[in-house]
């Protein structure tokens, strides 16, 4: 069985600790073959466990029962746990850019992307949006046709738009991108989830679901054409519905996805429900990848206090999707 790459994100985050957390729980968790990639000191700042470097992903196999494998990825600078520094921010693209390049090449069987800084990305001249649209660059796919996806237990949602100001949302939406990521989507959930025909559902943009255009006008410009357009190519969809009522658990009942227009519509409620075991997937590539929902936290980075259970969900739903699609092959 081909391992997963994980990549550990700022090596001043939380990310190496949640790693190194979840090789701890393998067995509890029963978490297939993994190996990290970023600079080994970042894990030896805030855990004193057994790792041991390799050099390819072949050799996880016979070290994972012992120890954590380790691709080393030089130069992070001096690592402080809770200081983000410009070379830890260069050492964790160098870390994701070794990971995808694992994954794509077939010698990782998925890409798990541990939590980076975007302001610190930022800093050093990435110029995506975040490691979404860079994945999606490296697998020769546009970024309208990549889509970000929170899974939780009983919720899933995508937001249409991703790392954006509010003001600028409405100006971004147009019935192509909308028709395009929920495309993208509903083969997504079939691909990665098994979900034979995905149930979607549209949240609408303003309030009351523009309340007949009195509200807003995006849901009869944008949004009802888009949904014309894709029941006639006959995917199950709903909506635009209010948002503000969508997320209870009856309504939750009724949609595999529901498709949200701005970053906080979609992760506000898949965060406020399952902070502590959402993970962001992204569909419409060529590989699996998954991440952890939350972000690098360096508030409590270094303490102890770091709960990997979304990176742990990360990792499983890495490997179930990477399954299911290997039985679609
Ligand atoms: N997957 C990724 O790469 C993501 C990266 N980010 C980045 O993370 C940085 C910080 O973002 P914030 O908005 O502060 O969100 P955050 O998720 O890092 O932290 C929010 C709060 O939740 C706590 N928290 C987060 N994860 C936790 C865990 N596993 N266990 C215990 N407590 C946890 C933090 O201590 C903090 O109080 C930003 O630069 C953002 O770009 C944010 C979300 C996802
Ligand atoms: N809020 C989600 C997030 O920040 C993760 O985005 P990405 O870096 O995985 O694109």
């Amino acid at each position: 069985m081909r391992p997963l790459a994980v990549s550990l994100g700022d090596p001043a985050g939380i990310g190496p600790e949640i790693v190194a957390k979840s090789w701890a729980l393998r067995e509890v968790h029963g978490l297939s073959p993994f190996f990290a990639v970023g600079d080994v000191r970042a894990i030896e700042a805030v855990w004193d466990g057994p790792v041991v470097r390799i050099s390819s992903p072949e050799h996880v196999a016979d070290i994972f029962t012992d120890a954590l494998p380790l691709i080393q990825v030089e130069d992070a600078g001096a690592i402080e746990p809770g200081a983000p520094s410009l070379p830890g921010a260069r050492c964790s693209l160098d870390s994701l850019e070794m990971a995808a390049g694992l994954a794509r090449s077939g010698a990782a069987a998925a890409l798990v992307t541990g939590p980076v800084s975007k302001a610190q990305l930022y800093a050093i001249g990435f110029d995506h949006a975040g490691q979404t649209e860079f994945v999606a660059e490296r697998c020769g796919v546009s970024p309208d046709n990549a889509v970000m996806l929170l899974a939780g237990p009983t919720l899933r949602t995508v937001p249409i738009t991703t790392h954006v100001a509010l003001r600028d949302v409405s100006d971004m939406l147009s019935i192509d991108l909308i028709v395009a990521k929920a495309r993208a989507t509903e083969r997504g959930l079939t691909r990665n989830f098994g979900i034979a025909r995905p149930r979607l559902a549209f949240a609408g943009f303003n309030p009351h679901a523009g309340e007949a255009g009195a509200l807003g006008r995006e849901e009869i410009e944008l949004l009802l054409p888009a949904i014309e357009i894709l029941r006639a190519e006959g995917i199950d969809v709903v909506g635009p519905l209010a948002a503000d009522t969508m997320f209870h658990a009856r309504a939750r009942a009724g949609y595999d996805v529901a498709l949200c227009l701005y970053h906080d519509q979609a992760l506000i409620p898949l965060k406020t429900l399952h902070f502590d075991e959402g993970v962001n997937m992204t569909l419409g590539l060529p590989i699996v990848r998954t991440s952890p929902d939350h972000g690098t936290a360096f508030d409590i980075a270094g303490q102890d206090r770091a709960d990997p259970g979304a990176m742990i969900a990360a990792i499983r739903l890495a490997r179930s999707a990477a399954d299911w699609r290997a039985q679609q092959a």
